[in-house]
């Protein structure tokens, strides 16, 4: 990883030093009581909004709900307190139980939901959770509960703002750091794969349905701890603090201090607290007249704000912070190169990861048969057959149109087939998901580049090898996980070097050339050790020279045993290259062979108008 070193690590942790010093400084210093109550209620906003930078920012799920869980944490933690006795502690685990329960009730009816489906589901079950809040008697109705005991930590009972203060923030601070340690894990970056759309982090065998589970189990838990902490902190709860108007606070939070980051949340929870207790100070005096202006003028900021900054302040932050090691070296220097992950750090202890049996050179890997596949009256495949044997490339050409894509997409498990067969391994794989497909040894590239534009490459070819690892989103978030992280990066890396981004690992994805991404995302398909590649334009936007370095790459996993299908326009790179040549036109497979014969087969030239010559 040559190249610039930004000092990105080195603003991190002065930020964060300042920002422990600033702590630290209210706890100890005489500050006015009332700076130790915004504090608080910031921290427990900001776990709230974390959970939401998670859920909405990072994985791309919106919600408005919330608050609900909050208030789950809350009551459920009141009740048990209140009602029977028990210790803030044991309430604790009742609210995470409790909190946990509800996310995955909820999580199973609604995180498969896409578009605006999604927010409509949260902000019913927000309404439905808050009525349900104001409604049971168990829990005072809209009374609530009063009369909650303090927190008690090692004897000592936490009654004042003061002394909840430093618990708020201690909780806050391991949320942060356990979610910076997952989201730099296994489990964060297939949080974060979430983003790139369920085709290509399913292509990767990460399982969406799950990931998108604990990402809101995740969120919720949080939420629910704030609910906790606020409900031992005020000692009595009703239902208003966790209604939909709240639910939707917290989401202002999030987006305010920028969604995609998890400082974004700290932020935003600060600045909102702040802004709305100054604006209520102000305003009145301002107006003459007492109302709850502060709600309209804090919307007024919000609609600018996302207009100008829809990435939200955090980024503003950090580019600021940035300014004079800019000046000093030049911008170019400064935004060349992304930190690099813990797992790229601790590569010197990573061990080679094991690699998959390949079957003897010339042995059926895959066996298509009879596929079709219609959209409508459209038959985009129309029963087509092929084989390919191990250590072989064959080349799946046709002009626009033919039905190339569709062929990949009903082998890789994208799409479903409207009949026929495919066997892979000797196994009928027809039917299974495109992550089962992954497991068993395949992988594959997109026509149009599928990449996390704004993780480093080395992280995206990371994601690759996600199978190849086991590791769980706890042994993340506790950094449980350094030797498999070590491998799995020393695997990216020897295969970034593979296809020539060796000295690109820690640039962002999304500012390499096109070419440079397509071989990126070779090498994430290498990167899962496949026993059959399936390419889809490997060569298009690539210069002369990456293309014979591609050729070469091929050619070596060739010999190593791997199989490669490839669809290409590119005829020159085609011809000198594969072993054998399908070709489909108008869905149908016209004409199969060694590349010197089809491209004299009358069928493929008619099919061509002599493009092939
Ligand atoms: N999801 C879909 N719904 C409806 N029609 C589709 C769908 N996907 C593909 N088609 C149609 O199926 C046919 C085959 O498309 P496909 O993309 O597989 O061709 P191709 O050979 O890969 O073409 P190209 O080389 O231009 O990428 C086209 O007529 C296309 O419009």
């Amino acid at each position: 990883m040559a190249g610039p070193t930004l000092p990105r690590r080195r603003f991190g942790q002065t930020g964060i030093v300042l920002w422990l010093a600033f702590m630290i400084a209210l706890a100890v210093l005489p500050v006015p009581v009332f700076w130790i109550t915004l504090a608080n209620y910031i921290g427990m906003y900001s776990l709230v909004a974390l959970g939401l930078v998670l859920l909405t920012g990072i994985a791309g799920m919106m919600s408005f709900g919330q608050a609900a869980f909050v208030g789950l944490g809350a009551y459920a933690s009141a009740v048990l307190t209140t009602s029977y006795g028990a210790s803030p502690w044991i309430g604790l685990l009742a609210g995470v139980a409790v909190t946990v329960l509800a996310a995955l009730a909820l999580g199973a009816l609604t995180v498969r939901l896409s578009g605006h489906y999604l927010p409509l589901c949260t902000l019913a079950w927000g309404l439905s959770l808050f009525y349900l809040f104001g409604n049971l008697t168990l829990l005072g109705q809209f009374d609530g509960i009063t009369g909650i005991p303090p927190i008690n930590v090692f004897g000592f009972e936490l009654r004042s703002g003061r002394h909840i203060y430093l618990l708020i923030w201690l909780m806050v601070a391991l949320a942060v750091m356990a979610t910076l340690n997952l989201l730099d894990s296994r489990s964060g970056r297939a949080i974060r794969a979430l983003k790139g759309g369920v085709v290509m982090a399913e292509s990767c065998g990460v399982n969406t349905a799950r990931t998108k589970m604990l990402t809101f189990v995740i969120a919720a838990v949080l939420a629910g701890l704030s609910g906790w902490l606020y409900a031992h902190l005020q000692r009595a709860v009703n239902p208003t603090p966790f209604d939909l108007s709240a639910g939707i606070g917290y989401l202002f939070m999030a987006v305010v201090g920028g969604a995609g980051y998890v400082w974004g949340a700290l932020v935003g929870a600060a600045l909102m607290t702040l802004l709305s207790d100054w604006l209520q100070s102000v305003l009145p005096a301002l107006l003459g007249q007492s109302g709850n202006y502060e709600v309209v003028v804090t919307g007024l900021l919000m609609i600018l704000l996302l207009q100008r900054a829809p990435a939200g302040i955090w980024p503003f932050l950090v580019r600021a912070a940035q300014w004079p090691f800019r000046r000093r070296r030049g911008s170019a220097a400064a935004s060349a190169e992304l930190a690099p992950p813990a797992g790229l750090r601790a590569i010197r202890h990573a061990r080679v990861l094991p690699q998959r049996a390949k079957p003897a050179h010339g042995s059926p890997v895959l066996d298509v048969r009879l596929a079709r596949k219609t959209f409508g009256g459209l038959v985009a495949v129309n029963d087509v057959s092929f084989s390919l044997a191990a250590g072989e490339i064959v080349g799946l050409i046709g002009p626009n149109g033919a039905g190339k894509s569709t062929m990949f997409n009903l082998v890789s498990g994208v799409l479903p087939l409207s009949a026929g067969e495919v066997h892979f391994m000797g196994q009928r794989v027809d039917g299974r998901p495109s992550r089962w497909m992954a497991r068993a040894g395949m992988a594959r590239t997109f026509q149009h580049v599928r990449l996390m534009p704004t993780m480093s490459a080395i992280e995206n070819v990371t994601i690759g090898a996600h199978l190849r690892g086991n590791k769980g989103a706890l042994a993340g978030a506790l950094r449980l996980n350094r030797a498999e992280e070590a491998s799995l990066f020393a695997q990216a890396r020897t295969q970034l070097e593979r296809v020539g981004l060796g000295s690109d690992g820690l640039r962002e994805a999304g500012s390499l050339a096109l070419g440079q991404q397509r071989l990126l995302e070779i090498a994430r398909a290498l990167a899962s050790d496949p026993v059959l590649l399936l390419l889809d334009e490997p060569a298009a936007g690539l210069r002369h020279q990456e293309k014979q370095a591609l050729a070469t790459v091929l050619r070596q996993l060739r010999s190593e045993g791997v199989s490669v299908l490839l669809v290409e326009h590119d005829m020159d790179f085609v011809m000198g290259l594969v072993d054998r040549l399908v070709v489909m036109d108008f869905g149908s497979h016209i004409a199969e062979g060694v590349p010197q014969d089809v491209r004299l087969d009358p069928a493929v030239i008619e099919a061509y108008l002599g493009g092939v010559e």
